[in-house]
């Protein structure tokens, strides 16, 4: 699903107007219709009382239109017009002009306005939308700041009021913080960004028919990966398959007292649809994955210090022919001798066009150098899964907010030739091509460790089994998190560990 900005959604909304037969007012008579039918499912009529703050934009006549919508189901209603300037909508006219036929409406119009809140209350938030222009200020701040004390749910139409869709906002802006917002059609950037959460709350899409040929042709660099967007990329299993057709995975994983990691990875490899998989680490790890995982094979390392993680077995031999995909990061350490093993390898990969995937401490180890001169020996097209602290380590620098944050990301993704997966609740996957793709699954019971783990083993698995490196790191990082999702409901989020994750792996 594309992500539009806030000039492209105003240019579907009138090629919609244009090009189908519906007027403006219409469409907001939609998009509040879609609002209602949200609303009266999660806050049932008799339970709660609803006050519906409104602007004067088309912001302003959504809540308005609601307003008169909800009232014949038998909401108990109160309705604020915030008179913060002179310069109204027509369609907040028109929609005053029918409201007021239905029940009265009370104007504020300055700042020492007294409104009282009780447990029962429900606010909707309509003050403003995406045609905010600028940060509040005097009155509209002041209702703001009103209804973020009131302690009651607020629902916010289509954005809370006062936050930028694709911009950033100010440390000290006034903003709505929102319970729940519920959008038209089109998810707003500002909606996946970790800076933004206190204010959106959970947020939830509606369809209002927009035109859809429209939204076909815009060249979006932001997407959101709906569900079924992403299980349609899921391959089946063919009758006459055998285990070679599903590829042979080298997963690069641990050292001493990190083999949990390699477990991890492993299981979720194998729970993930591998054919094969040879696990490469440290002597003393034969003995526990044998144990614990007896489907993967184990190829040792033959360094003298059997403790680090040093490999310098790779070859032509040992790899051509016989790998379709390498996995390398998890548990393995950060060291001079460490960081050349994974060069060799990457090196290798490179000449030999095996996909890979780097986790953990191999991008660690390739962040060593001051001037971060092992990046160069990553082989294009490789699958990058940095959490925002490794991440911060491959650029060597920091950023200022989330916004510079996906800017430094499409550029190394560009610069680099490489995917980044950008950990976090809607991991952000930035495709060497420029564009940014959000997953839309997962919890924060996630936020432990070993849940990395897991999914580099997943993408190494989708690697092996021919997906495209685009297709891996959208699949892996979705099914992840729907693994995640179903951990959560049976374990729930406090309670559950990274195994829980593999245990609910199913696609
Ligand atoms: N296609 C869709 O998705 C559909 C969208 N619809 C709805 O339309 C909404 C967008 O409506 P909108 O463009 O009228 O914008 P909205 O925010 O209501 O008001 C803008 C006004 O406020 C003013 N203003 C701005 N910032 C200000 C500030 N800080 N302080 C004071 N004033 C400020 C601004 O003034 P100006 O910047 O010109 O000075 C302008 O006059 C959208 O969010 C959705 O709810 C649906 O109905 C139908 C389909
Ligand atoms: N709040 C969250 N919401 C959704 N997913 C999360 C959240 N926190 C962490 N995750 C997911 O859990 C995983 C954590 O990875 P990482 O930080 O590398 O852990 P570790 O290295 O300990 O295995 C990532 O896939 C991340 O997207
Ligand atoms: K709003």
């Amino acid at each position: 699903m594309k992500i539009l900005f806030v000039n492209e959604i105003r240019e579907a909304d009138a090629y919609t107007i244009l090009h189908e037969p519906i007027d403006s007012i219409d469409l907001m008579e939609r998009a509040s219709s879609a609002f209602v039918s949200w609303f009266k499912e999660n806050y049932l009529v008799g339970n709660y009382k609803v006050k519906i703050f409104c602007g004067l934009g088309d912001n302003g006549g959504d809540g308005l239109a609601i307003a008169r919508m909800l009232h014949p189901l038998g909401y108990d209603l109160e309705v604020f017009v915030v008179k913060f300037s002179k310069k109204i909508s027509e369609n907040f006219d028109q929609n005053l002009y029918r409201l007021e036929k239905q029940i009265p409406v009370k104007i504020i119009d300055n700042e020492s306005f007294i409104v009282n809140f009780e447990k029962k209350d429900v606010i909707i938030d309509a003050l403003l939308g995406s045609g905010l222009s600028r940060s509040l200020e005097g009155l509209l701040k002041s209702v703001v700041e009103k209804l973020n004390e009131s302690e009651v749910p607020i629902i916010s139409v289509d954005i809370p009021s006062g936050l930028f869709a694709n911009k950033s906002n100010n440390l000290s802006d006034t903003i709505i913080k929102a319970t729940h917002t519920v959008s038209f059609q089109i998810p707003k950037l500002a909606f996946m960004l970790p800076q933004n959460a206190e204010f959106v709350g959970d947020w939830h899409i509606v369809d209002i028919g927009l035109n859809e040929d429209f939204i076909e042709k815009v060249t979006a660099k932001f997407f959101y990966s709906t569900p079924l967007e992403v299980e349609k990329l899921i391959k089946p299993r063919k009758k006459f398959s055998h285990k070679g057709t599903f590829g042979h995975a080298l997963l690069v994983s641990g050292s001493y007292g990190m083999m949990g990691a390699a477990i991890l990875s492993a299981r979720a490899c194998m729970r993930s649809g591998v054919g094969k998989l040879t696990v490469h680490s440290i002597p003393s790890g034969l003995a526990i994955m044998q144990m614990l995982l007896p489907e993967a094979m184990y190829w040792e390392t033959a360094s003298g210090e059997s403790d680090l993680f040093i490999s310098t077995q790779y070859n032509i031999e040992n790899i051509a022919n016989k790998f379709q995909a390498v996995g390398i990061g998890p548990g393995l350490g950060v060291n001079i001798k460490i960081k050349e093993s994974i060069e060799q390898l990457c090196e290798l990969c490179a000449e030999l066009s095996i996909p890979m995937v780097i986790d953990a401490d191999a991008l660690n180890n390739l962040s060593m150098d001051e001037n971060r001169e092992s990046l160069s020996k990553i082989p294009k097209n490789s699958i990058l899964t940095p959490h925002p602290k490794e991440f911060q380590n491959l650029l060597n620098k920091s950023w200022k907010d989330d916004y510079e944050k996906l800017e430094l990301l499409t550029q190394f993704a560009v610069n680099q030739g490489v995917i980044v997966c950008l950990k976090g609740a809607n991991t952000a996957i930035a495709l060497p091509d420029g564009t940014i793709h959000f997953n839309s699954s997962g919890n924060a019971g996630m936020a432990k460790a070993g849940s990395g783990d897991v999914l580099t083993g997943m993408i190494l698995a989708l690697l092996a089994q021919g997906y495209s490196p685009k297709e891996a790191a959208i699949l892996g990082v979705y099914q992840h998190g729907l693994a995640g999702d179903k951990a959560a409901q049976n374990r729930g989020m406090n309670n559950m560990i990274a195994s829980d994750i593999i245990e609910n792996i199913r696609f």
